[in-house]
């Protein structure tokens, strides 16, 4: 990738000093001013090539568009919600995460969450403190033998089960891209939501916030579920319904519920936080030493490399910025467009098709990744000849799965028709 200069960046929350320290070794004017409002912050914000962020500050399209010099926005954490990565997108500003920081301390939060659930230690703990010596009252369940349902089983999911299982805990789980024989490894068993609703005990969920996961538990899904099952969010506010939530532990059909993470944040609405069944947290899944060293560090790494031209890892939205390739990188992305240009026709076709052929002249060529074209189109073989022509084979005539093309976005996806496919690929 190109160098791209970053002299100024703003840190408008609480990140761990090495980040300040890393940048500034490498050169980079660092300024720290925390709790601005929007109207500061889009005052501010002019002075800067690079804005570092935890998940407080909403970095909104007014604020993108406040800024005239802003070429990077890096969150030291997972979530991007808290970002308008398209705003970003559309003004040519990378938009970068440190995405593997801060999982341990999530998922033991999520961990501590479910025991707590299970024995009252928070309300025993508010009792005591009262002066009461109430042994009846705080009557709890054993996790041993009880079953976890996980949605989401990506990093975080992924740490959670193996530490419930230490518990004695069955852990099934659901998931619509993580290969149920890659969770089998992890002794997680996957099957449907519909499935899954009504075996579980507990359930916790550990998706990114969007359309398919907002209201994922709601209150179809609490009447699917087990009478008294308690749940735990610890990924975003509104993954659980939270009217629903709170109708569901008002009927009992909730037995508990552990929230870390709210729609606001911090919540005016407060009838979830008060109920007496709920556990909650002011989103300390990442709040740790340890997490937020890794965080820290690895954003202010991840940017010196960036200003140095030697990697973008982390970047969330660089498929689709020009400014983030090299010279040579827009070959690549024109054979992109022209691959993209035949998916969307063959998507569009009414005919099932049987082989596809892409026809590539130059040197480059060889380094076209049929094998995974070949997937993301559920054909079975391919040949393919350096420089020349590739035939993509499947034994049966198959419509392209538009699910999987995701994957090929949004560079790819932008074909502009099949006629000029040809001559793009040619260089
Ligand atoms: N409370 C806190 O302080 C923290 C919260 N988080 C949040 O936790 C969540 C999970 O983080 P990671 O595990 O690192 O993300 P990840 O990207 O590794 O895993 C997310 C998983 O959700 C799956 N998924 C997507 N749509 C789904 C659907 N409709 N149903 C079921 N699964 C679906 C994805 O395939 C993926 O495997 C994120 O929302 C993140 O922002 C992360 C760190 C700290
Ligand atoms: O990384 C995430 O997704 C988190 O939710 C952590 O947020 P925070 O950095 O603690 O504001």
């Amino acid at each position: 990738m190109a160098p791209i200069s970053i002299k100024r960046i703003l840190i408008s929350e609480s990140v761990d000093p090495c980040c300040k320290k890393i940048l500034q070794e490498n050169g980079i004017q660092v300024t720290e001013k925390q709790n601005m409002s929007k109207d500061d912050l889009i005052a501010e914000i002019k002075d800067y090539d690079g804005l570092v962020v935890r998940s407080a500050t909403k970095v909104t399209a007014d604020v993108i568009n406040a800024a005239g010099n802003l070429k990077i926005i890096g969150r030291a954490g997972t979530g991007v919600d808290n970002v308008d990565v398209d705003a970003a997108t559309i003004k040519g500003i990378i938009v970068m995460n440190t995405p593997s920081g801060n999982t341990i301390s999530a998922a033991e939060l999520t961990c501590t969450l479910l025991m707590s659930l299970s024995r009252h230690v928070p309300q025993a703990a508010m009792s005591m403190k009262a002066g009461n010596w109430d042994r009846k009252k705080f009557m709890g369940a054993e996790m041993y033998g009880k079953i976890l349902g996980i949605v989401g089983l990506g990093r975080i999911g992924k740490e959670v089960a193996s530490r419930m299982q230490s518990f004695g805990m069955k852990t099934i789980g659901y998931d619509p891209i993580t290969p149920p024989e890659v969770t089998a490894t992890w002794g997680v068993e996957q099957m449907s939501l519909e499935q899954l609703w009504p075996k579980c005990d507990y359930i916790t969920v550990h998706t990114p916030l969007m359309p398919s996961t907002a209201g994922l538990l709601n209150d179809t899904s609490f009447a699917k579920c087990k009478k008294g099952v308690k749940v735990v969010n610890c990924a975003r506010g509104g993954i659980i319904d939270e009217d629903a939530l709170l109708r569901a532990l008002e009927s009992r059909q909730c037995g508990g519920a552990g929230l870390d993470v709210f729609v606001e944040e911090p919540p005016k609405n407060r009838a979830l936080v008060n109920h007496p069944n709920v556990i909650s947290c002011p989103h300390l899944g990442a709040s740790t030493k340890e997490a937020q060293a890794r965080c820290g560090q690895d954003i202010a790494l991840q940017i010196v490399d960036m200003v140095m031209g030697k990697s973008l890892v982390g970047a969330v939205n660089a498929q689709v910025l020009a400014s983030t390739f090299t010279p040579e990188s827009h070959q690549w992305i024109k054979l992109g467009e022209a691959i993209g240009a035949a998916l969307k026709s063959c998507t569009t076709s009414k005919q099932p098709f049987s082989q596809v052929q892409i026809i590539t002249q130059g040197k480059h060529c060889k380094a076209l990744d049929c094998g995974d074209l070949c997937q993301r189109l559920q054909l079975q073989s391919y040949w393919f000849s350096p420089g020349r022509s590739t035939s993509l084979v499947g034994a049966e005539p198959q419509r392209v799965p538009t699910a999987g093309l995701s994957h090929w976005q949004p560079a790819v996806l932008q074909g502009r028709g099949v006629s000029s496919a040809p001559a793009l690929c040619d260089w």
